[in-house]
């Protein structure tokens, strides 16, 4: 993969904003290229922008001397830095069905669900892997190893191009380091691995083939990581106590130069600045500043190494045409046909939302307003014409009550799913159409459990019990209202169909 003057910029209140500011750079396959940067330097917008998640507004980003196209989504592993994973799945359900959506058709059931198996060994998951993942209201499996279902989710697939954003940020420093070292195996077998980092150890830190240095949206330093050091001294850096070279690198891109040796020509520049500094009287500065630094190192990368490596990544790849015929084809190829998708994505359904339409606070919501409404209509008379008045008012209640039940689960569930939707999406897991009937659909049944229960209640308590008609009419009535609030939220769901 290789990249060149990729920049990206924004509209910050009409002004517009350069986030990247013309960064090159390229990853072979059997590489692990790290990204790093201070927090903001534009290490998630750069990869975004190399996975193909967001469009550069300038520059030229290729894969195989060819651009991103359509087939390339299923060689893509993309692990993002927030988790998004289904709250109420098993870590094996997770990457079950995951493996079944994703993995190829030439694969049985039983092949893929054994690739899940053999994920969450590799991925040391196998104590946890009946543990509910759990979010911010369920306790689930912890933060480190939510990540590694999230890094197992991806490669799964085996992608031919793994990125990965910030994989190792909250882990102890071993878990990192098995991390790290997973991705150097994953890209021994041909692969390319892109990662971005905070703050490595400086094990960690060996073990990247080639490093992107980020400082305020500039590129400071690309290269073999190897050689990262011995570029910064011969451009007059140092360290002057012994430290953990990421820490060093990080402080540099900071503009910190604290136990730093400083190149000849910062020191001018502050002994200038001191010299008008004393004229006026002003406090005197001993180290240079911030901005200073930055300039200094983007000219310093822009002089000496930028021109070797931009004429490296204008010399042709050596790619066979069947390869080449692979990379361009714009059919897109799904993992399996649209009846399966339907149905794995049905069970998962099922399975995910049955806890929040089952949960306790709303089959408490729903008893409560049903013994209400039967002690307001208590043994009402349906013989007479005011009393058939009265139940004709309590069925458009219950109408109306069932029309907005499911309409407001539905708004504060699919939020929720919408992250998930742009992710599955954006590696073409499966169609939009089969998401969306499978989501209704297994909605439909959760939704008509309550109703039941409801209904019994109010017919015993409110004295319904005249005809097994009224009583079938009535029932159609929340069935039709609860397929209305099904057709809204079908609206819903075609409102957020902008994804990739
Ligand atoms: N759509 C946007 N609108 C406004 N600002 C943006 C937008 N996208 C990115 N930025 C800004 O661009 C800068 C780089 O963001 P980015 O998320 O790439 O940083 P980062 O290096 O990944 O940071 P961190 O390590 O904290 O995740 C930040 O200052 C961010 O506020």
């Amino acid at each position: 993969m290789q990249f060149s003057e990729v920049k990206y910029r924004v509209a910050v209140k009409g002004t517009p904003r350069e986030i990247l500011s013309g960064i090159s750079g390229s990853a072979s396959p059997g590489e692990v290229l790290a990204m790093m940067g201070p927090s903001g330097s534009g290490k998630t917008t750069l990869l975004s922008m190399l996975g193909g998640r967001a469009t550069a507004a300038d520059g030229c980003i290729s894969y195989n001397d060819e651009p991103f196209g359509k087939s390339l989504k299923r060689r893509i592993g993309f692990v993002t830095q927030d988790d998004v994973l289904f709250t109420h799945l098993t870590v094996k359900e997770t990457l079950t069905y995951a493996a079944l959506l994703r993995l190829p058709r030439t694969m049985t059931r039983e092949q893929k669900k054994e690739r899940a198996m053999d994920i969450i060994y590799e991925l040391g998951l196998e104590r946890c892997q009946d543990t509910m993942i759990g979010g911010s209201f369920v306790r689930g499996v912890s933060g480190g190893e939510r990540k590694r279902v999230c890094i197992g989710n991806e490669i799964i697939i085996n992608p031919s191009l793994l990125f990965l954003d910030e994989p190792t940020s909250g882990l102890d420093s071993t878990t990192a380091l098995r991390i790290v070292q997973l991705l150097h195996d994953i890209a021994e077998t041909g692969k390319t691995v892109i990662t971005t980092i905070h703050q490595p150890s400086s094990r960690l830190f060996h073990k990247f083939d080639k490093l992107i240095l980020l400082g305020r949206g500039s590129l400071l330093y690309f290269g073999k990581t190897a050689e990262a050091m011995p570029y910064f001294s011969s451009i007059g850096c140092n360290p002057l106590i012994a430290m953990n070279p990421a820490e060093f690198l990080l402080d540099l891109a900071n503009g910190n130069t604290n136990d730093v040796s400083v190149p000849s020509e910062l020191d001018d520049k502050v002994h200038m600045e001191n010299q008008n500094l004393q004229d006026t009287n002003s406090k005197i500065n001993l180290r240079p500043s911030a901005q200073d630094v930055h300039e200094y190192l983007v000219d310093a990368y822009e002089h000496r190494v930028a021109y070797k490596e931009k004429k490296k990544l204008l010399a042709p790849l050596p790619i066979s045409d069947d390869m080449k015929a692979t990379i361009t084809s714009s059919k897109r190829e799904w993992g399996t046909n649209w009846c399966q998708q339907y149905s794995i994505l049905f069970c998962r359904g099922l399975k995910e939302r049955r806890h929040d339409y089952l949960s306790w606070m709303r089959i408490t919501q729903v008893i409560a307003t049903s013994i209400i409404l039967g002690l307001l209509w208590w043994h009402s008379d349906p013989t007479t014409p005011k009393g058939l008045q009265d139940q004709a008012g309590l069925l458009f209640f219950i109408a109306v009550f069932w029309g907005f039940f499911p309409v407001f689960t539905a708004i504060f569930t699919f939020p929720q799913e919408r992250a998930m939707l742009n992710k599955e999406r954006a590696a073409d897991m499966y169609k939009l159409s089969a998401y969306f009937l499978a989501r209704t659909t297994s909605d439909l049944p959760l939704d008509l459990f309550l109703p039941v229960i409801f209904m019994v209640i109010v017919y015993f308590m409110a004295g319904l019990k005249a005809s097994a008609m009224r009583f079938f009419l009535s029932m159609l009535t929340v069935f039709l209202s609860i397929i209305a609030a099904q057709v809204w939220q079908s609206k819903l769901v075609q409102s957020y169909n902008q994804c990739p």
